[in-house]
């Protein structure tokens, strides 16, 4: 296997100018640098506002970086996710890196097993190996099947961030992207998804991660990069 980093930041800088604020401008993070190889997970920390998710959505390309380049391995290419046109950005979105944030976004009337499935589609699977990871996950991560054919909106909130966590694990993408996707979990779930995360490493997928719950942190890094130490400060 190639051991070479599948993500790799190098000197990333963040700041957001408060258009409502006369312009303000709030400076995040600076010189951003880290690598993270194949079969990793780096968690990153730092207290509340250290700019953790702003991070994990310039890899995601939600965020533009204001400098710096990050760099994904996308099979023989590299791509610079900082200077990608949006279309290489869904590229990569479609083989590359899957994003897990902490809430479900939703599809109306679509059920809980065929979000999950969908999701197992556009990353590749053929349809029947999708429907059937899809139950598998949902089985693990303990939904009742009487929820499977109903559209998540009503559903808890935890039983929402189980069936996000399915539908953000089900491909088998190099790279995963998780944004506290264990904050409104019971203990045993929890466990759940230690243990799925565990297994996408050995599968030698690259993990970034947010958790705040520090035994869920402990069972799941390899590493922890503190944020607060490429804080920014104000001109
Ligand atoms: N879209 C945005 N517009 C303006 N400011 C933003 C935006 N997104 C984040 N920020 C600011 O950037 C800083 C970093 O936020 P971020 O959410 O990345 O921190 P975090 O380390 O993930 O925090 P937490 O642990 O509380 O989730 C905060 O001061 C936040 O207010």
């Amino acid at each position: 296997m190639n051991q070479d980093p599948l993500v790799t930041l190098d000197g990333v800088r963040k700041s957001f100018t408060l258009h409502l604020r006369g312009g303000t401008v709030l400076p995040v993070v600076r010189d951003v640098s880290f690598a993270v190889l194949p079969g990793e997970c780096v968690v990153l920390g730092g207290p509340s506002g250290a700019g953790k998710s702003s991070i994990l959505r310039m890899i995601h390309g939600n965020y533009r970086c204001d400098g710096g380049a990050i760099r994904l391995r996308d099979g023989e290419n590299t791509v610079d996710v900082a200077t990608a046109d949006p279309r290489r950005i869904l590229r990569l979105r479609r083989d590359v890196m899957s994003y897990v944030s902490q809430f479900l976004r939703v599809i109306p009337r679509v059920g809980a097993l065929e979000v999950v499935a969908a999701a197992g589609r556009d990353g590749g699977l053929d349809a029947a190996t999708a429907t059937a990871r899809a139950e598998g996950l949902l089985a693990e991560l303990n939904l009742p099947d009487r929820l499977w054919h109903l559209p998540p909106a009503t559903f808890s909130g935890g039983e929402q961030q189980r069936v996000n966590i399915a539908r953000g694990l089900i491909a088998d993408r190099p790279v995963l992207l998780l944004d506290e996707p264990t904050a409104s979990l019971d203990a045993r779930n929890r466990a759940v998804v230690v243990d799925m995360i565990a297994r996408k490493r050995a599968a030698g997928t690259a993990v970034i991660g947010i958790f705040h719950d520090e035994d869920v942190r402990e069972a799941v890094a390899s590493r922890v990069v503190d944020i607060s130490r490429f804080a920014a400060q104000a001109a």
